[in-house]
């Protein structure tokens, strides 16, 4: 028997392979436009050491924290990776969960791929600056790899007003690609990165071009740095429960 057609389906594939750095001459700074957001899925998968583990422990860590009647934030969601998780993770809890990105073409694709799953959770889905996006009653926020994106100055003024909206018992998951205290430490961990790239495919042009393209744009900060600017912003326990190479997740929570 034929599956009925599901008139929210994209006609055209959901996803393509990543091959926007194989040509050389791409000398332009990196921006979430559509030419990205049609390989995203690959492109990040094969490009963040352990992103495949952090998509489904958001939504463990969610279940966790979730309560009910609250919003629950994916901050710079993109194709909605962790706002799926997310969904999950609140289960039968009453809560609404806000995806927030100011790429439209992210937010295009990302109504298509929330479309396709049934869960019964409420997901609002808007294009907005998360620096201006109002945020209230939360119980899990998420930025998983969205912050090293915004301005540094940016970064405190934003985890603040984070914290003033997260309820007590409610928590904030930070995914971040840092940078090492150490010299040495910081160009074994770059090796490292790179040879992940090369085993999911990426040639050495494509990996020094993203990494130019990059580099005014993913501004990373230490570990230290991190831990500092969550205490600051009110954050009472802040915990690494992950760590691949230069590729981390914080866990911050706000008990009272
Ligand atoms: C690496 S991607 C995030 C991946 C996604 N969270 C996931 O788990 O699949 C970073 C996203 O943050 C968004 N972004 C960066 N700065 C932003 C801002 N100031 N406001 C809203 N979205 C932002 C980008 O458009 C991009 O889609
Ligand atoms: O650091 C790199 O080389 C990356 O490709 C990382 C990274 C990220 O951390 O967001 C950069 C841009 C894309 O969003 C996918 C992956």
């Amino acid at each position: 028997m034929s599956r009925p057609s599901n008139p929210d389906r994209p006609k055209a594939p959901l996803f393509e392979t990543d091959r926007l750095y194989s040509q050389a001459g791409s000398d332009d700074a990196f921006r979430f436009d559509a030419a990205v957001a049609r390989v995203f899925p690959d492109m990040i998968r094969r490009s963040v050491p352990g992103y495949t583990t952090i998509i489904p422990m958001i939504g463990i860590i969610t279940d966790r924290f979730a309560q009910n009647g609250s919003h629950c934030y994916d901050l710079g969601c993109s194709l909605g990776a962790s706002t799926l998780a997310m969904r999950h993770g609140v289960g039968d809890r009453d809560c609404r969960i806000i995806g927030v990105d100011n790429a439209s073409d992210m937010i295009e694709r990302c109504q298509h791929f929330i479309a396709l799953d049934d869960h019964p959770a409420p997901v609002s889905l808007h294009c907005d600056d998360i620096l201006d996006t109002p945020l209230s009653d939360a119980s899990v926020t998420t930025l998983n790899f969205t912050l090293q994106f915004v301005e540094p100055d940016e970064r405190l003024p934003l985890l603040r007003r984070i914290f003033e909206a997260t309820r007590p018992g409610g928590a904030l998951i930070l995914s971040e690609k840092i940078r090492a205290e150490d010299e040495a430490e910081q160009q074994l961990q770059t090796d490292l990165h790179h040879d992940f790239k090369r085993a999911n495919g990426y040639s050495d042009l494509e990996i020094s071009q993203k990494r130019s393209a990059l580099e005014q744009v993913l501004i990373p900060e230490t570990l230290a740095t991190h831990r500092e600017r969550l205490e600051q912003a009110g954050f009472d326990t802040v915990i690494v429960w992950y760590q691949c190479f230069s590729f981390i997740s914080l866990l911050a929570v706000r008990s009272q």
